[in-house]
Order: C-alpha cells, then sequence, then structure tokens
C-alpha cells in the first residue's frame, strides 16, 4: 500500500454564533444571532511522500489541528481534496481508520477504566489482528517504549508520559501506515519524549511509517524531521526542508578555525566568506543565497585547511522559526 498523503487546495471554514456580553446582550443574541465566520485553513496543498517524517509547524490558531482532523476523517473540509493512503478521509471514514494511527497528546483513544493491556486486547478485535501478529507487535513496543512495567494499570492511573506511550502503542496495533500525531509529547519529562522518539523515528526508518506530527518543540523537529510545512493564518507559508529553511532564514552561522599553519593564506570557498582573520584564527559565515549550511560550509573548510581546532555558532532552529514567521507576517 502507498502510504502516502495528498492534499490540495484544503480549505475549512468554521460558522459560529458569538454571544454578546451582559444579560441584555445574551437575550438579543437569543433572538437575533450574530454569526462570525473563521477560515482555520484556506487553500493548503502539500504533500508527505510513503515513509516520510514531515512536521507541520505553526503558531496557536494557524490551523494544524484542524488540517489533521480533516485527514483522519473527523472534519469535512468546505472546499479542496485530501487523499491519505489513497483514500479520501472523510468520504470512507471506516476505511480511512484502517490505515491510520492517530495520537492526540491532550487526549486519550484508550478505555479510562481498564487496564492498558485490556484496551490493547480491544483494539485488537476492532482491527481483526491475528492474534500472533498482535503479540509480536506488542512485544516490539515494549521494548522500545517500556510499556510492560504498567499495562495492568488503569489507565485513569497512568502518568502523562506512561498514558502517551499507551496511546502510541495502542495507534499503531493494527500497522497502519500513516500516523497522525498532534503535539504527542506536549508536557512530557526530557526522558520519556527522547524515547517517544526513538520509537518514532524507528516507525519510519524501519517500519516505513509515513508520519505527519505537530509540535511546537523545535528540538523534536531537529531530531525527527527532514522537512516541515509552516501554516499561519489558516495558509500554508513556507514548505521545505530543514536545510533549505536554515539557507533562507537562518543565516547567521559562524565556523571559527585556528589554523595548523598560521600562514596559510586564505583563498575562496563557494558561498563562504572569511569574515574575519587574526595569526591561525579564521571565521567564515556564509555569503551569498546559495550559501551552505553550517554543516557544509564545516565540511569544506576542514577538507581546504588543516585546522587544529574549530567551532561552530549556529542560529538555533527556533531562531530560524521565529524569522520564517515575521517573513510569513509580511507576505
Ligand atoms: N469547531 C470550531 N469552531 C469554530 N472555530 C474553530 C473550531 N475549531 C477550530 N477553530 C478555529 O480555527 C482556527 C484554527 O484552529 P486549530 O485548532 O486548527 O489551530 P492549531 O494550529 O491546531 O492551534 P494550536 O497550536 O493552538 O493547537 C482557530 O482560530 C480556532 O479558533
Amino acid at each position: 500500500m502507498n502510504g502516502s498523503i495528498e492534499v490540495r487546495g484544503l480549505s475549512r471554514t468554521f460558522h459560529t454564533t458569538v454571544r454578546r456580553p451582559g444579560f441584555g446582550g445574551a437575550l438579543r443574541s437569543l433572538v437575533n444571532p450574530e454569526k462570525v465566520t473563521k477560515e482555520a485553513v484556506t487553500d493548503v496543498t502539500f504533500s508527505v511522500a510513503a515513509g516520510e517524517l514531515l512536521a507541520l509547524l505553526g503558531p496557536n490558531g494557524a490551523g494544524k489541528s484542524t488540517t489533521i482532523k480533516m485527514l483522519t476523517g473527523i472534519l469535512t473540509p468546505t472546499a479542496g481534496e485530501a487523499r491519505v493512503a489513497g483514500v479520501v478521509p472523510y468520504e470512507e471514514r471506516e476505511r480511512n481508520a484502517r490505515n491510520i494511527g492517530a495520537v492526540f497528546g491532550q487526549r486519550t483513544q484508550l478505555w479510562w477504566d481498564l487496564p492498558v493491556r485490556e484496551s490493547f486486547a480491544i483494539l485488537r478485535d476492532i482491527y481483526e489482528v491475528p492474534k500472533p501478529e498482535h503479540t509480536a507487535r506488542l512485544q516490539e513496543f515494549d521494548d522500545l517504549l517500556d510499556l510492560s512495567s504498567f499495562w495492568d494499570t488503569r489507565v485513569r492511573h497512568l502518568s502523562l508520559g506512561q498514558r502517551v506511550r499507551s496511546d502510541l502503542a495502542a495507534a499503531l496495533l493494527h500497522d497502519p501506515p500513516v500516523v497522525f500525531l498532534d503535539e504527542p509529547t506536549i508536557g512530557m519529562d526530557v526522558v520519556v519524549k527522547e524515547q517517544v522518539r526513538e520509537f518514532l523515528r524507528h516507525q519510519v526508518e524501519e517500519r516505513g511509517r509515513t508520519v505527519l506530527l505537530t509540535t511546537h518543540d523545535m528540538t523534536e523537529v531537529e531530531r525527527l524531521a527532514e522537512r516541515v510545512v509552516l501554516i499561519n493564518n489558516g495558509r500554508l507559508v513556507l514548505d521545505g526542508t530543514l536545510d533549505e529553511i536554515r539557507r533562507e532564514f537562518g543565516s547567521t552561522w559562524q565556523v571559527r578555525v585556528t589554523l595548523a599553519d598560521p600562514h596559510t593564506e586564505i583563498g575562496p570557498l563557494p558561498g563562504i566568506a572569511l569574515l574575519r582573520r587574526e595569526g591561525p584564527q579564521a571565521v567564515f559565515g556564509p555569503d551569498g543565497p546559495d550559501a551552505p549550511t553550517v554543516h557544509q560550509a564545516l565540511k569544506r573548510v576542514i577538507e581546504r585547511y588543516e585546522v587544529t581546532d574549530l567551532a561552530l555558532d549556529e542560529a538555533d532552529l527556533e531562531d530560524v522559526m521565529r524569522a520564517a514567521y515575521v517573513h510569513a507576517e509580511g507576505v
């Protein structure tokens, strides 16, 4: 099965009524409700290749969750279309449900009053997963997520980290090619976050799953995603690899080296400028729109010159994304 995600011109508008303030206002709202229209997602187009992990980023209220809800079949778009593993999710919700796993970090799909293991057993029956497969997959998930220490505990008594790890396992028990994760590691401690990231990396690299992830955590993006799509006010404003985005919005890196021979002459390197030179110390920075990333620059510099010491200064992804948002506001 081709687990790709295709989104073309996807839009979703919400119509709501606003409540006027005060008792009189409430009465007037009842008789003559004031209608407002909110364009949550407008004309969004992107695709995710099978086996790719894409981070869908954007500030609060940008339209990320609304997009994911359309792709999981919970919401129907007002315009445009989407296909997930070849299925139009909001037209064939059941077929789509077999192809996808979804984890919403703030909510659980497990049964609150049942031990985790029983929730897994119910899901096995719902998705008709053969027992040996189910057992093998649980074993794999336990190895990576360390579930067995709490899988006889009722879901309501789990810590947040334990609950989300259980949710992740539950979402993947039926072996879906596509996985949607809406802020999966929100509120977790660093150790559990890292465990979840390792699990996700394994699911993409070893199991070939396609993952669409939303997060506000740039460390997560750096660790997991090669490509990101940025939305702002419901519109797609950027679609590119992290390298491309760093090149466009993070042009503040520096490579500082100590040359083995202080008399070395520094010649031109493509896209790299010599910013300062003092005896054996040389500082390089990006030059022009085709400047390389800091890692490529470092490689080029140490291939060309013999150095005894080096250091990197790189705009962190948080700064790069901030610059991208600011750019998007001005578009
Ligand atoms: N059911 C709804 N009715 C009316 N407006 C809605 C509804 N759901 C979402 N919206 C509005 O649509 C916009 C996009 O919301 P959405 O939840 O998709 O944003 P988000 O990018 O996921 O934000 P966050 O990062 O805060 O989770 C917001 O302005 C929100 O208020």
